[in-house]
Order: C-alpha cells, then structure tokens, then sequence
C-alpha cells in the first residue's frame, strides 16, 4: 500500500491544532496529531517541507522502517519539533494500518490488558474551599482520580487554575501573559489545601498534583513531605529535569510518588530516571514522544523498573493524540494512568472520535484504527490564532523563572 499524498491540516476550534492527514493508493487515510503548544508553526512547517517528500510513495505499512528514516535520516535526531512530527507520522501510519486490518489499533499492539482506562480529571478554584468544592464535584461525577490545584493567597495567577469550566486553557494570548511567583507562598498553602481536601473527601479518591517545574529539588523534597499524610498518587513535574540526577535528592526525602516527562520527547529524556527508579510514572505521551512506536520503547524500558505510565492529556493535545493514546494505555502491560481534561464543543466537534467518558473511565471504542477523524469543512472555519503560554517572573524582583 503506497503512501499517495500527505498534508497538513491547521485549525484552531477553541485552541489551535496541526493534523497530518496521510493517504494511500488503496483509499485508506490515517492521521497524526502534530500539536507543539505555542510552537505549532515550526512543526507544520517541518512536515510540510521536509518530511511530507519523503514519505510519498513509501509503503504506509513500514512503519518502523518510515521511523527510522525519518529519525537517523535527519540526521539532528530528536528534539520537540522533530519527535512531534515523527509522531504526526507514526500515528497516522498505525491508524492506517489498523484499518486495513479492520481492527481497532490496540489489537494491533497486543490486545486489552484491561477493561478501560482510569482517567483523572482536573479540578481546580481560586481559594482552597473552591478547589475542594470542585475536587467534590469531579467525584460526584464519578472520576476515581482528581488533580488539584488552587489559586496562592498573594499570588494574582497561578498555573492550573482556569476560570472554574471544565476547559482550562492557559495558551491565553498572542504574546506570552506574566504571572508572578513565590515558593514560600505556594509552599505554605499546598499542604493545606490537601489536608482540607482529604478532610471533605476521604480516602477513596486518588489524588494528584502538578507542581509544574516550580521547585528546586530539596524543596520538592520538602512538599514531597509533607504532602505524604494526604496519599497522593503522584507529585508531578516537582522540579526541572534536564538534569534527570536532580530526582534523586527529591527521591531521599520523601515517598510521594513523583512523575515526570510531559516535556520529553525521547526515551533518552528519562532512561536515568528510569534506570535509576528515580520516577514512579512517566508522562511521555504520543505526540510528543516519536508516536505509538517510541513511546512503546520507553514503555517498556519503564517496566522493567516497575515504573508505570501516566500519559499527558492536556488540552493542548488533540482528541486524535487522545484516541491513540487510549489505545496504547488499553494494551500497554505498566498502565498506570491517562490525564484527561476535556475538550471544548468545538474542538469534539472538529475531530469526531468514538472515544466515551464513563465513571471516570475512558474507553477508545471498536472501530477500525484509532477511532478519531477530522471534519475538514467545519476545520476550515477555525483558522490559526497565536496563543502562547504565560511566563514566571519572582514576585520579589521579577527574576524569569519557570512557569
Ligand atoms: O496537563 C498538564 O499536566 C500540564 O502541565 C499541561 C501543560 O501546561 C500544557 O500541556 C502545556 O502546553
Ligand atoms: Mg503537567
């Protein structure tokens, strides 16, 4: 089956998204999400100028070989522009294969390890009695796992804290907005919002946080701790890890499971962590980790260490890097956890996907590949808008820091 024709679909139905759509000679399609946050341009364009050629008639289902030729055959290898366009790739190839086969993708990999997939919603306030108010509201409507995250007394925006809908979405305009920062403040509230939390919820419930890149890794360490009486089931992104031997003095001061890896895009961003069990959950997701087929490796690096997967699902991520992931999070033998933050009318109603939400459950459903397909009449409609993330700047003397 030969590769036909390719192209890149750009649209913005709330937010903006890149598509690769691929064709072939026998009528089958498939497509890839391609979506770099902030940078969604310079991967358009990576694909438009310099992977597209390449792949025209090429046989689609070589998927491994098409890998490899487009990781070692450009030569730089890696980074996020790269790896996200392999992945755009990737995807849309396991998508056509899974359809010629008439099979749903993850039957493709190995088949069901399990039922669904348990998923973790968002829910987020101004002030630690919004932030428990909506924790309830998110068991209520039947998730087993909620992140929370709450606005700091003293601290005017803080990361995760939306305008209380079910879309956050902090790509909030054209050029990058400032928020301010202070640890002491953030360290000081965070374990009083837990403990009020667990207070009106109980046990039952997984919990989870995102500290965002924020710390230094011995005051990680420090929140690590006390956060422990609350039982979260992981402290994410505690510090920066570039420097992936930074976790290991989080790692001496506390037990909180720690997961790490949204940013990465290849398996050499977390072989240390990983090797190391410096990490518990790895959040490498499909579009931004090489697709289906890298982060199949990094996978399976992990469960040798018994580090389990926590796939990103923000929102910035389109519903079609959502419909594969569900399909490896079925299979994948170390699952541990898929982040779901919903997407808004429009953009479910650009890329129509046979993926449901039930109790706190995500199921990918049965059709043919990964069950998520674009709407081009109505994408047309949506064109791109700049919008790029916030920065960090310290509160006390405007130092940029991480955000
Ligand atoms: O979903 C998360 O855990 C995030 O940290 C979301 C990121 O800020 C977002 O994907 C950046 O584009
Ligand atoms: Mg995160």
């Amino acid at each position: 089956m030969k590769i036909t024709n390719a192209r890149v679909i750009v649209c913005s139905p709330g937010r903006n998204f890149v598509t690769l759509k691929i064709e072939t000679d026998e009528g089958l399609t498939g497509i890839g999400d391609a979506t770099l946050n902030g940078r969604e341009l310079s991967v358009a364009a990576y694909l438009t100028e310099h992977v597209i050629p390449c792949l025209i008639g090429r046989d689609a289902h070589q998927i491994e070989d098409i890998w490899q030729y487009l990781y070692k055959g450009a030569y730089w290898r890696r980074g996020p522009v790269t790896m996200t366009a392999i992945a755009a790739v990737d995807t849309a190839l396991w998508d056509i294969k899974a359809k010629a086969a008439g099979q749903p993708l993850y039957q493709l990999l190995g088949g069901k390890s399990r039922t669904g997939v348990m998923v973790y919603g968002h829910a987020n306030g101004s002030d630690i009695e919004h932030t428990v108010d909506e924790v309830l509201r998110y068991a209520d409507a039947g998730y087993k796992a909620i992140r929370a995250q709450s606005g700091v007394p003293g601290l005017e925006k803080v990361y995760g804290v939306g305008k209380g809908t079910l879309f956050y979405e902090p790509a909030d305009a054209d050029l990058p907005s400032e928020h301010d920062w202070s640890t002491e403040k953030y360290l000081r509230h965070t374990p009083k919002l837990f403990e009020r939390i667990r207070d009106k919820l109980g046990f039952e419930h997984h919990l989870l946080h995102d500290v965002h890149h924020r710390l230094t890794p011995i005051e990680a360490g420090r929140l690590g701790k006390a956060l422990e009486p609350f039982n979260l089931f992981w402290m994410e992104d505690a510090t920066p890890a570039e420097n992936q031997e930074a976790f290991r003095l989080i790692r001496q001061h506390t037990t909180t499971p720690l997961a790490v890896g949204e940013i990465f895009n290849s398996i050499w961003d977390c072989k240390e962590l990983i090797e190391n069990q410096l990490i518990d959950y790895v959040r490498a997701t499909v579009v931004h980790a090489g697709g289906i087929t890298h982060l199949r490796r990094i996978a399976d690096l992990a469960s040798l260490y018994q580090v389990r997967t926590g796939c990103h699902g923000a929102t910035d991520l389109s519903p079609v890097c959502m419909g594969a992931a569900l399909h490896f999070d079925l299979w994948v033998p170390n699952f541990g956890i898929q982040e779901y933050m919903r997407h808004t009318e429009e953009t479910d109603a650009v890329f129509p996907h046979a993926y449901t939400f039930d109790q706190g459950m995500l199921y990918p459903g049965d059709v043919p590949g990964h069950g998520v397909e674009i709407d081009e009449v109505l994408a047309a409609k949506y064109p791109y808008k700049r919008a790029y993330l916030p920065v960090n700047r310290l509160q006390h003397d405007g130092t940029l820091w991480n955000w």
